[in-house]
């Protein structure tokens, strides 16, 4: 059961046990992840205490997926020969019972994409993060050009996703989560809201994908709270961004010490930044 809405929750205290439950235990991840995205992710996953594995094949996922904590599905840089691992993937782990996270990046820049991006929603992900155009046209679950206009970034801010996203989370039965200046998570009810990060984090690539599998991270330490661990995940990579932002210059300084920042969190700094709300 997730968080119940009527009581109050110590999101600064949820999210800090579950940053302390990823370092003690270091859950491996499997990544299927787009070329651009490899690097920050790895080291987003490992300055968070998780375990990175960057495994694609299909050869090589019946013997690696059944030792993976979680799996991270992203379609960036989607071919054809890629979806046959990526399903081969996603559907030994929901048969194993481990979590694991789709990001749609630029569902809504084709058809193919689109089409791709439903057959791995009807095989059950646990968590689907994307930005707001992407969780609006994967909620249509139609592919339209009026959305292709921006490719991997978003035309919409997070809170104009929240009924999509909820509707896309009644009908996949997954927990959705919308980034943006406000991160929204929901699970077709319960709505809500990560207040933290900073605005120049759009300005690098592969945060998107990289908080993604932090997500995965967190979901992997405590699956039977897939809502409580997204929006931690997101939350804390959000406030390792505002302290990164203290010290950065620009995006390329802010990548280093975002990774810095993640990796120095303390409880102290967690309980004071977090910020979690709901929003229904
Ligand atoms: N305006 C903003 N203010 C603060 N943080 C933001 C803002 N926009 C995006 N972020 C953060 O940047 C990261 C990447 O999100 P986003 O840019 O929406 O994803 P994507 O890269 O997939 O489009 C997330 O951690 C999100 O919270
Ligand atoms: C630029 C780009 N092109 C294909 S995948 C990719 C990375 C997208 O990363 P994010 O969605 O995290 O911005
Ligand atoms: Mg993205």
């Amino acid at each position: 059961m997730e968080s119940n809405q009527s009581e109050v929750v110590d999101w600064g205290r949820k999210a800090w046990n579950l940053l302390d439950s990823v370092r003690r235990q270091s859950p491996l991840i499997q990544c299927i992840t787009n070329f651009v995205s490899m690097d920050l992710m790895a080291n987003t996953l490992l300055s968070a205490g998780a375990s990175p594995a960057m495994l694609h094949s299909i050869e090589e996922i019946p013997d690696f997926t059944p030792h993976a904590h979680a799996l991270s599905i992203n379609i960036g840089t989607l071919s054809p020969s890629w979806f046959p691992a990526m399903k081969a993937a996603a559907a030994l782990a929901s048969e194993l019972g481990k979590p694991w996270v789709l990001d749609p990046v630029a569902v809504c820049a084709s058809d193919f994409r689109m089409k791709v991006c439903l057959e791995l929603v009807a095989m059950k992900p646990t968590v689907i993060r994307g930005n707001a155009s992407e969780i609006i046209a994967l909620s249509k679950a139609s592919f339209s050009t009026e959305l292709a206009s921006k490719g991997v970034d978003s035309i919409h801010e997070s809170v104009d996703a929240i009924e999509a996203a909820k509707l896309l989370a009644k009908s996949s039965e997954a927990i959705v989560a919308v980034s943006g200046a406000i991160d929204i998570v929901t699970n077709g009810e319960q709505v809500v809201g990560a207040h933290n990060g900073v605005a120049m984090l759009q300005k690098i690539t592969a945060t998107g994908c990289s908080v993604s599998s932090l997500i995965a991270a967190f979901v992997a330490v405590d699956k039977l709270h897939a809502l409580d661990a997204a929006v931690s995940a997101l939350s804390i990579f959000g406030v390792a961004g505002e302290l990164g932002m203290k010290t950065a210059r620009g995006p390329a300084s802010l990548r280093m010490h975002l990774i810095d920042s993640l990796h120095g969190l303390d409880e102290a700094a967690v309980m004071s930044c977090v910020k979690i709300t709901s929003f229904s």
